[in-house]
């Protein structure tokens, strides 16, 4: 029995909740369709200049995104109230505030992030920060079904917990395969680190279970709240480890009405690329340090060639002699106009160009300087334009001085292992044999990996990005659009009603012509560009964001947070994981080791400490496992006891895979989501095995518990949970794994209500806590 009374509370009190929340409802409708009738007139706006379609567009977004908010808070949209000592009355809280009808009183609801809400998630008996009373409002459609009160006058500590009951409740729940919000049961140490200061890096260290994820994407809707106008404008990425994970918390922001957010796996944040190709996890991990900035260097500067001896081309029948010392002179002159690949090889082929036009010249027998012979500007510039548009040069500058896309570049490297030989200088062979992938063909289409997208963004900062493509396909765009409009003005002006005689009077007639100019007609023209900021973000990849939280943070290469620490130059950073969780060999093992390249010292620290998955008889068996990560972590500690104790089987080789489909299957048959964790080498036969019972087996990166089972290896399960969790042979998960017990802390952790252990041979010692049946 906790110390904080948590009771159900009689109906009449359920009656007098309900008119209020009637009431709020009824708010909530009149504010949705002002914001709807705001929108309409909004967008049939004439725009007559830029800037009124500046702000046509910004208006149109605004109300746009309100109706979104709106539409996000129908679902329990009130989640409960806080009564203030010293009849301060109550306040109810919600997942929107909604004005009252005297603004010098309080609102009618008020949104969970503002101050005056933070009582209703922080406040104890202890500390009751002027609260009497919590109560937790719970309603099924617009209809209050249950209240749960605390009272906070008690003085006594009670267990800890915010509304003990109401979490209870909602950790209970079967698991749908997807995330939901935690708005109504937000704890006192999540609720910290949600509001913490938006400056800086905060990195938040928790075991498995304690609402990391669920805190980071909560925060994100915080920080919106709080600092709306700047983050509206350069938005908030959320970065997770998989799209599997993506999947799984994609609900979370929209249901609380949040939809400038840009959620990226690392594979996906180049624009234009989704980088889910496979690679080992030592070139996963070579190809994630940061010596790799040294290499690309090294890779560009090995494409800026000087030929061993002279090179000539032929014009016109004269042999032309480019020296190498013509050639040293070129790349000089270039990289000190520009120290980026790309941009510099205007200044080379310029130089290249000059040097053989005089060449040429003086071969023709004149001086293009001074004296007899003298040519003219003009026959100077046709000779430089016939070299410059020779064939033979044009061939001759690329292979001197390619144009480079970071694609050519990083496929050229890999295809190559001279390259990669001069590239890494000090390496060893093994480690250069890693970074070697042969050139795509159709047969070995090689796709790019997650481990290339730090690589190629890179790259890409060194080579410069060459936009001249794309500057020239507007330009003809913006030329399209003003012979459009000029064609338009024409028609108009032609078209003219009167018919006047007299010139003079022509000339005062305004026709549609004398009040427009073509250019402001096309502008006019221009689409309402109703793209959020998370869409506008995903297509620029020079895009720096107001905010950028990572999650399963452990697992990112110091080249990744290269990248990240780059989109987002202020800094302001939220970095979730867990050390003891990290699966890759690039991945941390400590913070500060991690962040020191990036930020120094200048990060701050918040642990969470409580579980609210996995119930305390699973974490028992897990925290054996962390002890013997030797992290020195502590085992966060479990809200729920006294669920099904976790069992173990040790079924014999042969028998495996058929007892893990059937165990799985007869789980899968019963209530919430069911996942088989297994090395990767059992992969295939458990896959088979449960399909035979379950044709509707769910596995590899697409897979979705919500759909049928899953079979999935430990690295796609993290940040993932099932009700019903079976690891399949955790020898196996040891031994394949680079990290291989924190794999098995990471699958043991994944169940929220069920646990069971199938191995064919005798269980590691790490698990002696699980007595095994033999069957
Ligand atoms: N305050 C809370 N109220 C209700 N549910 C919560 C609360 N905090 C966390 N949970 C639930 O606990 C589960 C675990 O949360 P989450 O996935 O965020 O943990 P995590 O620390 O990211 O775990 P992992 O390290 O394994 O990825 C989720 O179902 C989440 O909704």
């Amino acid at each position: 029995m906790p110390a904080t009374p948590s009771d159900v509370v009689p109906d009449p009190e359920l009656a007098c909740e309900q008119e209020y929340v009637t009431d709020l409802y009824a708010r909530l409708d009149a504010a949705r369709e002002l914001a709807e009738r705001r929108w309409r007139q909004a967008i049939s706006w004439p725009a007559v200049d830029p800037q009124a379609l500046q702000e046509r567009d910004a208006t149109v977004r605004f109300h746009g995104e309100r109706m979104v908010a709106f539409d996000a808070a129908e679902a329990g949209l009130c989640v409960g109230r806080i009564d203030r000592a010293d009849d301060g009355g109550a306040l109810y809280v919600g997942r929107i505030g909604l004005p009252g009808d005297d603004s010098a009183q309080d609102p009618a609801l008020v949104d969970w992030r503002a101050p005056a809400a933070r009582p209703f998630y922080v406040a104890t008996p202890v500390h009751p920060l002027g609260i009497v009373r919590r109560r937790h409002i719970r309603t099924r459609g617009r209809t209050v079904v249950r209240l749960d009160d605390e009272v906070l006058t008690t003085g006594l500590a009670g267990s800890g917990l915010t509304g003990e009951a109401a979490l209870l409740s909602a950790l209970d729940a079967s698991r749908t395969g997807r995330m939901t919000d935690i708005v109504r049961t937000i704890q006192a140490e999540q609720d910290r680190v949600i509001r913490s200061d938006a400056a800086g890096v905060l990195v938040v260290q928790g075991g498995p279970g304690t609402g990391k994820t669920a805190v980071a994407l909560h925060r994100a809707a915080y920080l919106l709240y709080t600092h709306r106008e700047r983050l509206a404008r350069r938005g908030l990425l959320v970065v997770g480890p998989t799209p599997t994970f993506l999947r799984y918390i994609a609900d979370v922001l929209p249901s609380l009405g949040e939809t400038g957010v840009l959620l990226s796996g690392l594979g996906q944040l180049r624009p234009g690329l989704d980088a889910r190709g496979e690679e080992s996890p030592e070139t996963a991990a070579v190809k994630g340090r940061l010596e790799m900035v040294d290499v690309l260097r090294a890779a560009i500067a090995g494409r800026q060639v000087v030929p061993d001896g002279p090179r000539e081309v032929e014009i016109d029948g004269f042999a032309l002699r480019l020296r190498p010392v013509d050639v040293t002179r070129a790349q000089a002159a270039a990289r000190r106009a520009d120290p980026l690949h790309n941009l510099a090889r205007p200044f080379f082929v310029r130089r290249v160009v000059d040097t053989l036009t005089k060449r040429y010249a003086d071969r023709l027998g004149r001086d293009v300087q001074a004296g007899a012979g003298l040519l003219d500007r003009e026959d100077v510039a046709a000779l430089r334009r016939e070299v410059s548009e020779d064939p033979g040069v044009r061939s001759l500058l690329a292979e001197l001085w390619p144009v480079l896309t970071p694609e050519r570049l990083l496929t050229d490297l890999f295809a190559d292992p001279a390259r990669v030989a001069e590239a890494t200088p000090g390496w060893s062979d093994a480690d250069r044999a890693l970074l070697h992938r042969p050139r795509p063909s159709p047969a070995h289409p090689a796709p790019w990996t997650p481990a290339d997208v730090p690589l190629l963004e890179e790259a890409e900062e060194m080579l410069g990005f060459d936009d001249s493509a794309q500057r020239a396909r507007a330009d003809r765009d913006r030329q399209r659009a003003l012979h459009r409009a000029q064609e338009t003005l024409d028609v108009l002006h032609g078209s003219r009603s009167v018919d006047l005689e007299d010139e003079h009077l022509e000339a005062e007639v305004l026709s549609a012509g004398d009040l427009l100019s073509a250019e402001d007609l096309a502008d006019r023209q221009r689409e309402l560009d109703l793209r959020t900021t998370a869409e506008r973000a995903a297509a620029d990849r020079t895009w720096t964001f107001g905010h950028v939280v990572v999650d399963e943070a452990q697992e990112l290469s110091p080249m990744a947070w290269r990248l990240l620490v780059r989109r987002c130059p202020t800094r302001s950073m939220t970095v979730v994981g867990d050390v003891a969780q990290t699966g890759s060999l690039a991945g941390a093992e400590r913070w500060d080791a991690v962040l020191r390249p990036h930020v120094g010292d200048a990060w701050r620290l918040e642990e969470l400490t409580v579980n609210y998955r996995t119930p305390a008889e699973v974490m028992e068996v897990a925290a054996d496992v962390l002890a013997a990560t030797g992290t020195g972590l502590t085992p966060p500690r479990s809200v729920r006891t006294g669920g099904t104790p976790p069992v173990a089987e040790v079924t014999g080789e042969a028998g495996l895979a058929a007892r893990v489909a059937e165990v799985a299957a007869d789980l899968a048959g019963g209530e919430g989501t069911t996942a088989v964790l297994v090395p990767p080498s059992r992969l295939a036969d458990v896959v088979a095995a449960l399909g035979a019972l379950r044709p509707d087996v769910q596995s590899g990166p697409g897979a979705d518990s919500s759909l049928g089972p899953v079979v999935l290896v430990p690295g796609e399960a993290k940040g993932l949970e099932f009700d019903s969790v079976v690891v399949a042979d955790p020898q196996g998960v040891l031994d394949e794994g680079v990290r291989g017990l924190n794999d098995l802390y990471v699958a043991l952790t994944r169940a929220t209500q069920r646990l069971t252990v199938l191995s064919p041979g005798p269980l590691p010692a790490v698990l002696d806590r699980l007595a095994p049946a033999v069957v």
